[in-house]
């Protein structure tokens, strides 16, 4: 039965620590999880059997028995009398020589959970075996640096498959292969620790850079020592307590310093108080934190001089600093976590590996103690801690899936109320029976309270018994052992599963992405984008000038129509007064003929506007358009004195038409006789009145047809001898404007002519405004057609690119990617219309045109290069 998903420490109440003072607690700290792992490698590696005597039994070692048993190792796991917490492992050893291995196709798998030592020494260990092993853990094992030992296996002529350095790996077993090797420990020192471990088998002669110091490598010292001290040949051997999980109980005597309420047995002293200083750890009570409210008097008043010394020589007091390089290894982080409580600041620096162990340990810290009020600071690889001011505690403890932080903040919990622990189930990585310790009654614990709480409110639930508070995933016998792997086993074998396929679908996606990347490039490329834009720019200005010039053609013609519509009112003018000046010809001398108009058809000002002929609208055919009216007044025949049909007498009025009529007058000298006439011929004649119009208009006419005209066309350029009127006309225009025909040769006198030098000059600019359009138009078509080939030319380069890219999906085995709809990918510099057609999709091809290039309405690129516009 795991733990609680959340536990509350309630802090040693004063009469407990009362109760110490006279019987401490006598807690024994389970084996060393460094030496029982190195044990077990040096034993499976070395010749007889050896007995392993006090050997943690947790998670990290569970991995490290399974993994040997995998590889064929013979090993047996007891009871251990005299730790419950511990195993008796015995261990036949295969000298050197792995008895199992995979296959390429099918590697033997070696699941590590995230246990760094077991990941480091197998892999180099597999290697001497025979055959093809692979190893994975927990995903957090996989973020964990193996770069630098997988480089040094390599140079020994190893081979490993990994795509990121990182596990999971695949590790080829070659046997031994002597060699000499040199190895960084500044991700972990572990990786030097592996190679020296199979060493001896491999015939590998290894070392840590010449500038690594000695001092510094404090777990590849015990590394060294161990090698010395192993009964490689068969033998027994007894396996220290474990020094780093031994400092939570040496951190509760440092946080009460004056009751001290725990006497921690079975650990090694210190190498200065002749212990085998295999574990740095050992240094744990002599550097601790300590807290200097809870000291005797003696202890405040020693500790107060020391201070008043330091604040006198330093002008302030010092930090303490501590290195983790140097001073203590994994138990620097429970000095860190109580280092608040001491009187003087702390500093603990080198704290650089941790970043890369069960967790990011710095920021760990520094978040969770932040929390609890502690003051903390992070600075590159150091952490500074303060004396607290106010009360520290009340806090919810984040543990990050790793054993030391819920242990420290266990720790810390005895002595700053209301530490709450997420996840306490995590210390069985190492100390699986922490819990029980801390709340089994004294002596063999410490009697905390410890309280199942609410994981949403964090309210209290109930208090554990200790029995409650064991984790019960720790097997005492072999049988149990073996049943209890098979659900790890299974659980593990899942994950793995899972997480081969996850990564072979990332591995297709990544490269699926990769192949649209790359059509993505030769896309782009294929696309000429500066002559596509440059092309666009020149159409775009030639739309504009053809567009100046229709406006411009609109109004010339406008204006024309109003000259004609003057023209004809002038005419009118002239009809009318003619007819007056007719009808005062003496009767006699006017022949007894009228003039009878017969239908004929003319020209009404609808089919005129629908067939006008152009020279007529703009006053260059004025007189032939006269001759025309005239001729249209002229009666087809005349009915002499009443008689319809037949011709006039000879004499009388035969060949007599309107001339005829006008002939008297003609034929009249304007004079005084007939005061009516005498004021008639005062005012200017008719004629003269006419020409007066005809003037008025033609000038109205050359007006209107000297419109703007664009300012960038080149009169002079255009092609003068074409025909005017056989252009087609502007677009928007009424299509019949375009119908006349060619100009017919000008009757016109050439005292006409003379006057309608500004209409001939207006009709010279139209011309030529009309040849530059015409000239515009065949330019504008010119540059379509050459656009819209090569728009095919992309629309067809686009659409193979997209249906190999289709083809590409089809290919693609993973569903993910067919899930997304596929988008295709946009020719980025393509004009817009054309990127909008292209996301249409290839329904909207350009040999299909779409429904708006149809309809006339488009105004895309396609309509204009269809020649819609
Ligand atoms: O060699 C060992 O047994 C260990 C080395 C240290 O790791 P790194 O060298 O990776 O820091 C330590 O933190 C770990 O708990 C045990």
């Amino acid at each position: 039965m795991p733990l609680p998903e959340l536990i509350e420490i309630v802090p040693l109440s004063p009469e407990q620590l009362q109760s110490f003072v006279t019987h401490k607690a006598e807690i024994m700290v389970p084996g060393s999880k460094s030496i029982t792992n190195r044990a077990i490698v040096l034993a499976a590696l070395g010749k007889g059997q050896v007995v392993l005597k006090g050997a943690l039994w947790s998670e990290d070692t569970e991995a490290m028995v399974d993994c040997m048993q995998r590889l064929g190792i013979q090993l047996e796991v007891a009871v251990d009398p005299v730790l419950e917490a511990n195993r008796i492992i015995t261990i036949q050893g295969c000298n050197g020589k792995l008895p199992k291995g995979g296959t390429s196709d099918a590697p033997l798998e070696l699941f590590v959970a995230n246990a760094g030592t077991a990941a480091r020494f197998l892999s180099a260990m597999v290697c001497l075996g025979n055959g093809v092993y692979r190893l994975s853990g927990v995903p957090r094992m996989h973020e964990r640096p193996q770069k630098e030992l997988i480089r040094a296996l390599r140079s020994l002529g190893y081979r490993i498959e990994t795509p990121n350095d990182k596990l999971p790996a695949v590790f080829y077993g070659e046997g031994a292969k002597p060699g000499a090797v040199t190895v960084s420990v500044e991700d972990s020192s572990q990786f030097a620790s592996a190679l020296l471990l199979s060493s001896r088998a491999g015939s590998w002669n290894v070392s840590t850079p010449p500038d690594a110091n000695p001092d510094e490598l404090p777990y590849v010292e015990m590394t060294r020592e161990l090698l010395k001290a192993f009964p490689h040949e068969g033998g027994e051997f007894q396996i220290e307590a474990d020094a780093s999980s031994a400092s939570y109980f040496h951190a509760v005597n440092a946080m009460f310093p004056k009751i001290a309420p725990v006497r921690v047995l079975a650990c090694q002293p210190p190498r200065t108080q002749g212990g085998t200083g295999w574990q740095i750890d050992a240094e744990f009570p002599r550097l601790a934190p300590r807290n200097h409210k809870m000291r005797s008097t003696v202890q405040r008043l020693m500790s107060f001089l020391t201070g008043m010394a330091q604040r006198v020589c330093s002008a302030g007091q010092a930090p303490r600093v501590i290195s983790r390089k140097t001073d203590l290894g994994d138990s620097i982080m429970t000095a860190i976590t109580i280092a608040t409580l001491s009187e003087s600041p702390f500093k603990f620096v080198k704290l650089g590996v941790l970043r890369k162990q069960e967790c990011e340990r710095v920021q760990a810290l520094r978040d969770e103690l932040t929390k609890c009020k502690v003051d903390v600071k992070e600075v590159e690889d150091t952490l500074e801690v303060a004396p607290c001011e106010a009360a520290i505690g009340d806090a919810s403890i984040h543990t990050y899936h790793d054993h030391r932080m819920a242990m420290c903040f266990a720790t810390l919990g005895l002595a700053a109320p209301g530490i709450k622990i997420e996840d306490p189930s995590c210390v069985r990585k190492t100390v699986p029976s922490f819990f029980q310790i801390l709340s089994a009654p004294p002596p063999r614990g410490l009697g905390v309270e410890i309280w199942e709480c609410d994981p949403k409110t964090g309210g209290r639930l109930r208090k554990l018994t200790a029995s409650e508070a064991v984790i019960c995933s720790i097997s005492t016998n072999r049988k149990s052992y073996v049943q209890s792997r098979r659900v790890v086993d299974a659980a593990a074998l899942l994950a793995t599963q899972e997480e081969e396929e996850m990564s072979a679908e990332q591995s297709t996606i990544r490269e699926l992405q990769g192949r649209i990347e790359a059509l993505q490039a030769k896309l782009n490329a294929s696309v000429p984008r500066e002559e596509v834009t440059s092309l666009t720019a020149q159409l775009r200005r030639l739309e504009k000038q053809h567009e100046e010039l229709r406006s411009a053609y609109a109004e010339a013609m406008q204006r024309a129509e109003d000259a004609e519509r003057r023209m004809e009112d002038a005419t009118r003018k002239l009809e009318d007064f003619r007819r007056v000046e007719s009808e005062k010809v003496p009767a006699a001398a006017a022949p007894a003929v009228t003039p009878v108009k017969e239908p004929r058809p003319r020209r009404s000002r609808v089919a005129a506007k629908s067939q006008p002929a152009w020279q007529d609208l703009i006053g260059l055919n004025q007189p032939a358009k006269r001759r025309r009216r005239e001729e249209e007044a002229k009666p087809d025949r005349f009915v002499c004195n009443g008689a319809a049909g037949a011709p006039p007498a000879a004499g009388s009025c035969e060949g007599v038409g309107p001339d005829a009529v006008r002939q008297p007058a003609r034929g009249r000298k304007p004079g005084a006789a007939d005061p009516v006439e005498a004021q008639a011929f005062a005012r200017p004649s008719a004629e003269e009145r006419m020409e007066a119009l005809l003037a008025e208009s033609a000038r109205g006419v050359a007006t209107a047809t000297a419109a703007p005209q664009p300012t960038t066309l080149k009169h002079e350029d255009q092609p003068r001898s074409r025909p005017l009127l056989a252009l087609p006309p502007p677009p928007g225009l009424p299509s019949g404007r375009s119908g006349v025909s060619p100009t017919p040769p000008d009757p016109s006198p050439p005292r006409r002519r003379r006057r309608r030098a500004s209409a001939d000059l207006s009709e010279e600019a139209t011309k030529a405004a009309l040849a530059e359009a015409e000239a515009h138009q065949v330019k504008i078509q010119k540059l379509k057609q050459d656009l819209e080939k090569k728009r095919q030319g992309l629309q067809t380069k686009r659409a193979t690119l997209v249906s190999s890219h289709e083809g590409l999906i089809k290919e693609s085995p993973t569903p993910a990617p067919a899930k997304r709809p596929f988008q295709a990918p946009m020719p980025k510099v393509l004009p817009k219309p054309v990127a909008k057609q292209a996301a249409k999709g290839p329904a909207t091809s350009v040999d299909a045109p779409s429904e708006s290039e149809d309809s006339g309405k488009g105004s895309g690129y396609c309509s204009k290069l269809s020649g819609k516009n």
